[in-house]
């Protein structure tokens, strides 16, 4: 039995950080496993021009924990309004590693995203040609189609379309949670896909039986169980085009458990252990560091980090429950089993 494992240390290619006193609060809980993190540029206002990108990454920077081994990679959200030149010199200067694409009314702060997608061809070019990757929270958003179907409407309707007009075009579709998205993904050339740590555990049974647990909800929702299992195969299986991103999204308590709680589920705190725990299940703890430190960076066209992480497997790890802001406090991802696994730097 394998109680130890050494891996690269891990990149994080879907994170929220947000701003100001959270910021502060949850960096560490990512710079503590994570070397580097795609960094979703979903603020109010977003994230929309390359010197908001810079503030943005100087406020990251600012927050970070003394002696942190952490990169941010910034990303700057796609409205109809982009300017490509502007978005092509922040790739060229290094500022930006990905343009994030949100439909307009998607998730969380998604309001400024593309409604018309013909505006947005300027941009789709410049993409293609400079191999700026395009990261997409692929749901559909008309209120006709039901919320477990839109992630598979998404890709015959829009992504499908948008890349068969944009040969070359560089997308990773973000947090995907059906065997569809993992099924579009693996038959398709300069496509990557990010997996979640909390889409690998829940199904949607886990949101709504029993009694409704805010703390599950997120988008795109969880789906039905041969989903988690098919992103569990994807997840697991080595291939180059899944890896990791937590889309750790904090929400103040207060804005989970309300009349109308935020998408978001917290995993930034535990999701190594939570990981190894879910390969192990499986019996690939080989692969994980594949999906969680290789895969991505090779997709990004980035080297892999030269420091390592170490897993231990031992007593229970008791994580916290929650982690405090200066606002209220933060519920940390809770998988629903004992995880034995711990991580430490080396
Ligand atoms: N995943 C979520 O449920 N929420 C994210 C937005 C997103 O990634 O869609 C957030 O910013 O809170
Ligand atoms: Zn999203
Ligand atoms: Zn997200």
């Amino acid at each position: 039995m394998t109680d130890s494992l050494i891996i690269r240390r891990p990149d994080d290619w879907h994170l929220h950080l947000r701003d100001g006193a959270m910021l502060k609060a949850v960096l560490p809980e990512t710079a503590r496993d994570f070397g580097r993190a795609i960094i979703m540029p979903n603020l109010v206002p977003p994230v929309v021009k390359a010197a908001q990108a810079t503030e943005y990454r100087d406020r990251i920077l600012a927050a970070m924990p003394d002696g942190a081994d952490f990169k941010p990679l910034m990303t700057l959200y796609l409205t109809e309004d982009s300017d490509p030149a502007d978005m092509h010199a922040a790739f060229e200067s290094g500022l930006i590693s990905a343009v994030k694409l949100y439909p307009a009314g998607a998730t969380t702060n998604s309001s400024s995203g593309v409604s018309n997608f013909d505006k947005i061809r300027p941009v789709l070019e410049m993409m293609a040609e400079t191999g700026l990757p395009m990261c997409v929270h692929g749901e559909v958003t008309d209120a006709e189609v039901d919320i477990f179907d839109r992630e598979a409407v998404f890709i015959d309707r829009v992504l499908d379309p948008i890349r068969k007009a944009t040969p070359g075009l560089r997308v990773i579709m973000e947090h995907i949670t059906t065997k569809d998205g993992v099924d579009y993904v693996g038959s398709q050339d300069d496509m990557g896909a990010t997996i979640t740590t909390h889409h690998l555990i829940i199904n949607r049974n886990h949101i709504l039986v029993g009694g409704i647990k805010p703390h599950y909800y997120c988008l795109p929702v969880a789906k039905r169980e041969e989903h988690r299992l098919a992103l569990r195969a994807a997840a697991t299986s080595g291939n180059a085009k899944y890896f990791l991103g937590t889309d750790s999204a904090p929400h103040l308590d207060d804005a989970k458990e309300s009349a109308c709680g935020c998408a978001g589920c917290f995993t930034a705190t535990n999701t190594m252990p939570l990981l190894a725990h879910v390969f192990e299940e499986e019996g690939a703890l080989d692969q994980l560091e594949k999906f969680a430190s290789l895969n991505g960076p090779a997709f990004y066209r980035m080297a892999p980090n030269d420091a390592t992480l170490t897993l231990t497997k031992g007593d229970v790890n008791t994580f916290p429950a929650h982690i405090e802001t200066p606002d209220g406090p933060v519920t940390v991802f809770d998988p629903g089993f004992p995880v034995h696994w711990h991580t430490s730097a080396s």
